[in-house]
């Protein structure tokens, strides 16, 4: 059996063109997943940090997901936390890129880099070694050890003024792929909670991103709306996710009881997400 391709990463390494276009899964639902999976997005980020999914709940998303066209490497497993346990665990259930949630250093990526790999050559590699499982196609990948390190993308989340500031020391750490500005929790961590449309978060977003190209490496961010999702991209963001199913789903109800209704339905300053 071939090893799974991992578009994402291609597309990270290729700068692809046009912008890979996503969107965060948090309604915890395998079901809404699937549906998701035949919309048209490039990408679907399945969240552990903010949604109560657990290493299980990921596997029958992901396995969902196999039957769309956003399938296998094009999902983002946004983990809760830098955590080798956690790591083991998606890698394992079939994840092929991980996006690593509030890290303030280069210390913290090369930990969390490390975690992903097996150790081979005097990598550092830490990931716990398993032969079959569901990554592995259980064993019918008969490579899949000397393969699996090369195939993971690792993107780490700039999410504090402090992290900011490290972007060129995180960028610059082998096998870091790409880098993803939060700006729900920067704006927050910059004394803005609830406001990224705030002029300083606005400017914190852009100097996000021109850090990170300085370092050579691809940069992502989420928005909450089509219009700063468009000024992320002119700005030069590489990757970009619009909202989440779940904010869609409610905006969308919430114009049809107004459509109804003839009152105009009410959309959140800075766009929610
Ligand atoms: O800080 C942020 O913003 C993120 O990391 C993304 C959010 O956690 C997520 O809720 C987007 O839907």
């Amino acid at each position: 059996m071939t090893f799974p391709h991992n578009a994402f990463k291609e597309w990270m390494q290729a700068r692809r063109k046009p912008v890979p276009l996503g969107t965060w899964m948090m309604t915890h639902s395998a079901q809404v997943s699937e549906a998701l999976g035949f919309v048209g997005f490039d990408f679907l980020v399945l969240d552990m940090e903010h949604v109560p999914v657990d290493s299980a709940d990921a596997v029958t998303i992901m396995r969902a997901l196999e039957g769309t066209p956003t399938k296998g490497g094009q999902v983002v497993v946004r983990l809760p936390w830098n955590d080798a346990v956690l790591v083991k665990r998606v890698l394992d259930g079939g994840a092929t890129t991980l996006m690593f949630p509030f890290i303030q250093n280069a210390e913290e990526a090369k930990s969390a880099v490390a975690s992903t790999r097996y150790p081979l050559n005097g990598n550092g590699g830490t990931r716990g070694c398993a032969a079959v499982h569901r990554a592995s196609r259980y064993g019918a990948i008969g490579n899949y050890l000397q393969l699996a390190n090369d195939s993971v993308c690792t993107i780490m989340q700039i999410e504090t003024p402090e992290a900011l500031a490290n972007i060129p020391e995180i960028a610059a750490v082998e096998g870091v792929d790409a880098i993803f500005i939060g700006p729900g929790d920067l704006s927050a961590n910059m004394g803005h909670l609830g406001n990224i449309a705030n002029d300083d978060v606005r400017h914190a977003l852009k100097a996000g991103v021109d850090a990170v190209h300085a370092a050579g490496k691809p940069c992502g961010i989420v928005l909450g709306n089509p219009e700063m999702v468009r000024w992320a991209i002119e700005l030069g963001y590489d990757f970009v996710a619009i909202g989440s199913d779940m904010s869609m789903m409610l905006a969308r109800a919430k114009e049809q009881i107004a459509a109804v209704r003839g009152v105009a339905a009410q959309q959140a300053a800075g766009g929610v997400y």
